[in-house]
């Protein structure tokens, strides 16, 4: 079975016995995998009848877990002319890095160098105090 769906139609298979997503503008019918998902049902059902291609990429799934979702294909999304793609934006990233995954979300490397930069700056002004007392 393969087909085109809009997002409409999709929307229409949200319950765990007929449990549909969008991952990557493909249509999955994830009802028979529910329950043998090792993440739990409950995240499954939540993007049930929805795109839920930020959810499957935030985690980091295996090549493995991709090849499930394979087996589960019904079709292509059918986006309505206007229709706004969804917001991938950490999931292009993440498709475009040299190892094609990334484990951290986009900004999550600039807090770490915040935080390192603020820890050298205490080190530094507190070195120097220190330096200054002993000077005394
Ligand atoms: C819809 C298709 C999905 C498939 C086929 C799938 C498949 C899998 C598989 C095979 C694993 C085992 C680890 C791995 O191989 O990566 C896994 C783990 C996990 N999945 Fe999914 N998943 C799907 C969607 C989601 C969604 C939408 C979420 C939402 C947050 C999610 C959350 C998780 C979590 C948190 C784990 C880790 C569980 C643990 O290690 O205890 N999954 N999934």
């Amino acid at each position: 079975m393969s087909g085109q769906f809009s997002s409409a139609e999709v929307s229409k298979h949200s319950s765990k016995k007929d449990l549909w997503v969008t991952i990557h503008e493909k249509v999955y019918n994830i009802s028979s995998f529910v329950d043998e998902h090792p993440g739990g049902e409950e995240v499954l059902l939540d993007v049930g009848g929805q795109d839920a291609t930020e959810a499957f990429e935030d985690v980091g799934h295996s090549d493995e877990a991709r090849e499930i979702l394979d087996g589960l294909l019904v079709g292509d999304l059918k986006r309505a002319p206007g229709e706004a793609a969804p917001k991938t934006g950490a999931t292009d990233k993440i498709a475009a890095g040299p190892g094609g995954r990334s484990d951290s979300g986009p900004g999550f490397g600039i807090a770490v160098y915040a935080v390192l930069l603020l820890g050298a700056a205490v080190a530094y002004f507190g070195y120097n105090y220190v330096q200054n007392q002993e000077g005394k």
